[in-house]
């Protein structure tokens, strides 16, 4: 597959200024998948530039998923992307060179690659054995360029693992701290640095990246699975020979390859340890979108490597986010550009069905008429990862005139993607919306992206797709082979609107269709309360005194419906003191105050969660990261754990808010 077209390599190169510059690249297929494949194989990443005469002038490229015929259609935007063919030497002139005049003449910058696992990152920066990175290249040019300069070149390795940092060049050193002087500036305590003068030098040096390392008793450790890895270049004058009057410096980083944490991982990596990898992603994650959106505090703080790199990040620093993209279908590939799209806030991410769809793309929970539009069964909500992902921005799709691929699909204009502010806030009930035309348009009450509007088509609703008699007031009534056409809106004021029309003209023919799947799942959902509801409650016999008079009503307790012959009834429990219905009550209560508790740490927004004693800003932030891992991560009171809270101080909490019931 060919992916170069003449308009592939029509980069202006990078604007310098001071935002992250978002950058993808393709990665190139490996011999593996080139044997599995094929060169000819269906494309799955397109690249589609705007042509020169459009008055966008923002050189912005969209980057589409899904083969020519599939129903994916995944939208987003990025500052630039490199395709399959653009080697490291293109990504190092277009995008390292610039900064390198910037690092010389007094700034810092740095070159961070992002992805999911088996990216090409590595590839990327740290090269392999018939490739140079980016890091390598960039040596050689510094040293170039500083050779007649009086300036020397100083470098240090380091890994972050677990939110520790170590030094590679010096692994017998305890861990790397980061200490902040009385000026507020970032001290990297103990990490050494080395000085370079010749890039075969800097190639034995750079050994240490992947070395098997040792214990200080020389026994050998186990590598981390997932880690970031980075290379700092400290330029320095050449009276400076420690390196250490704050020379400016140019970072490399490999961050650890993203994964979702929910699916097992395959090197046994645990899922606290998974959480807290992705965790540091999202610091720097967020530290960059906070740097593109000018918001006044940048999250530094959130993670070891964003605090590390502090000196270097913001400011009149240059920050190149490489996000590497793997050529084959790949969920977190999607996942994590949708992130790094987020960040090209000037424009504002596109998003199409599929995006909608995928619960990963916004952190925003969305109910409709209290039941899930999608997501998992007994999951009252589906939950939609991705902060700020939908920007208030509008974008069109009218804007992308040339598509760069060698399939040359129309992403667009088959998906009839549109946004639009209006703002629709109707139930079924409003008739003058469940017209002739037999519209239905459903709400939701949570808070919701604005100024997103997206058209989708369903065809082929099955008759055991249709709600039960319970779901009335949805006022679906499906039909077999009725075509149906769709519109959510997502309106200013926080509201979701689904528009649902019947219509006999326009199917996607590839679309995949949203409102079926949820509405069969609607059904399965009230097919299971139906099922789980007990359809008669046995009652004491009359012929027992004790049980049957008025008095004694309130000395039961009903439990959970049991289905043993087939026939539901309701348990009967019957105290035997007033003390036994005290102690079984209150314990009922504490149950309760707890569930209410978890319920609120899963769903709460950061306002809310910082009001709760205990939990302040970084924690709610935590805490917020952990549901877009997971929609309800706190099941048991054990699992505020995660969030660093020990055992006793958890039981403390419990007990003060219990304790402000009665204040
Ligand atoms: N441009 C490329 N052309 C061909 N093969 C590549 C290219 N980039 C990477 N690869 C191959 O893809 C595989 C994964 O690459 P790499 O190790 O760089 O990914 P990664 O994103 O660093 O992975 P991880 O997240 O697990 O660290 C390797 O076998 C590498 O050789």
């Amino acid at each position: 597959m060919d992916l170069s077209t003449p308009d592939s390599n029509r980069h202006a190169g990078p604007r310098i200024s001071c935002r992250v510059r978002i950058v993808g690249k393709i990665r190139g297929f490996t011999e593996q998948e080139n044997e599995l494949s094929g060169r000819d194989s269906k494309q799955w990443v397109t690249v589609c530039r705007p042509k020169e005469s459009h008055s966008d002038s923002s050189g912005k490229v969209t980057i589409s998923f899904g083969n020519e015929g599939s129903s994916r259609k995944d939208v987003y935007e990025l500052d630039n992307c490199y395709q399959q063919d653009e080697d490291n030497a293109v990504v190092f002139s277009k995008e390292v060179t610039p900064l390198i005049s910037e690092v010389l003449s007094g700034r810092n910058a740095s070159i961070i690659a992002y992805g999911a696992r088996g990216s090409g990152k590595t590839h990327t920066i740290q090269g392999s054995v018939d490739k140079q990175g980016l890091a390598a290249l960039a040596i050689a040019e510094i040293l170039s360029q500083t050779k007649d300069a009086k300036k020397a070149v100083f470098v240090s390795f380091y890994e972050v693992f677990q939110d520790h940092i170590y030094d590679l060049l010096d692994p017998n050193h305890p861990e790397v701290q980061v200490l902040e002087d009385s000026q507020g500036k970032i001290k990297l305590k103990g990490l050494s640095k080395a000085a370079v003068d010749s890039i075969s030098h800097f190639h034995d040096l750079s050994a240490c990246w992947s070395a098997p390392r040792y214990s200080v008793q020389k026994t050998p450790l186990q590598m981390p699975k997932r880690s970031h890895k980075g290379l700092m270049v400290h330029i320095a004058s050449t009276d400076d020979i420690q390196g250490s009057k704050c020379p400016n410096v140019m970072n490399f980083v490999d961050l650890a390859g993203y994964e979702d944490s929910r699916r097992s991982s395959k090197d046994g990596i645990t899922l606290t340890e998974s959480t807290r990898i992705n965790k540091s992603l999202y610091a720097i994650m967020n530290v960059v979108y906070a740097l593109n959106t000018n918001e006044k505090r940048v999250p530094y703080r959130e993670g070891k490597l964003t605090r590390m790199l502090q000196e270097s990040l913001g400011g009149s620093n240059h920050v190149v986010l490489l996000t590497c993209l793997n050529p084959i279908l790949c969920q977190d590939t999607l996942y994590v550009v949708s992130l790094a799209s987020r960040s090209c806030q000037s424009a504002g991410p596109i998003l199409t069905s599929s995006a909608m769809k995928s619960k990963k793309h916004t952190n925003q929970q969305v109910r409709l008429m209290g039941t899930p539009l999608s997501g998992k069964k007994n999951n009252s909500a589906c939950k939609l990862t991705g902060r700020k992902l939908f920007s208030e921005r509008k974008a069109t799709i009218s804007k992308q005139d040339d598509v760069t691929s060698a399939t040359k699909f129309k992403p667009f204009s088959e998906n009839a993607s549109t946004i639009t502010s209006s703002f629709h806030k109707k139930t079924s009930q409003d008739k003058s919306n469940s017209d002739s035309s037999g519209a239905l348009i459903l709400s939701a009450e949570n808070e919701i992206p604005s100024a997103f509007k997206e058209t989708v088509s369903c065809k082929n609703m099955e008759k055991d797709a249709s709600p039960p008699n319970k779901a009335k007031d949805l006022e679906v009534t499906p039909e077999v082979h009725c075509d149906i056409k769709e519109t959510i809106s997502f309106p200013d004021d926080g509201t979701v609107g689904v528009e649902k029309k019947n219509e006999h003209v326009n199917i996607d023919k590839v679309g995949s269709p949203p409102l079926s799947a949820r509405l069969r799942e609607i059904t399965n959902n009230l097919r299971l309360l139906e099922a789980s509801t007990p359809l008669h409650i046995l009652m004491p016999k009359q012929s027992d005194a004790s049980q049957g008079s008025l008095e004694s009503c309130d000395n039961i307790e009903p439990k959970t419906p049991k289905t043993e012959t087939g026939e539901r009834t309701l348990e009967i429990v019957k105290y035997t003191s007033p003390w036994e219905r005290f102690h079984t009550r209150s314990s009922g209560v504490k149950n309760c105050l707890v569930q209410e508790y978890l319920n609120f740490l899963n769903t709460a927004s950061k306002d809310e969660l910082t009001r709760i004693q205990g939990i302040g800003e970084k924690r709610a932030t935590y805490i917020l990261e952990l549901r877009e891992e997971s929609p309800e991560p706190f099941k048991r009171l054990e699992d505020l754990q995660e969030v660093g809270l020990s055992a006793k101080e958890v039981n403390g909490l419990m007990r003060r808010m219990a304790g402000q019931l009665f204040n």
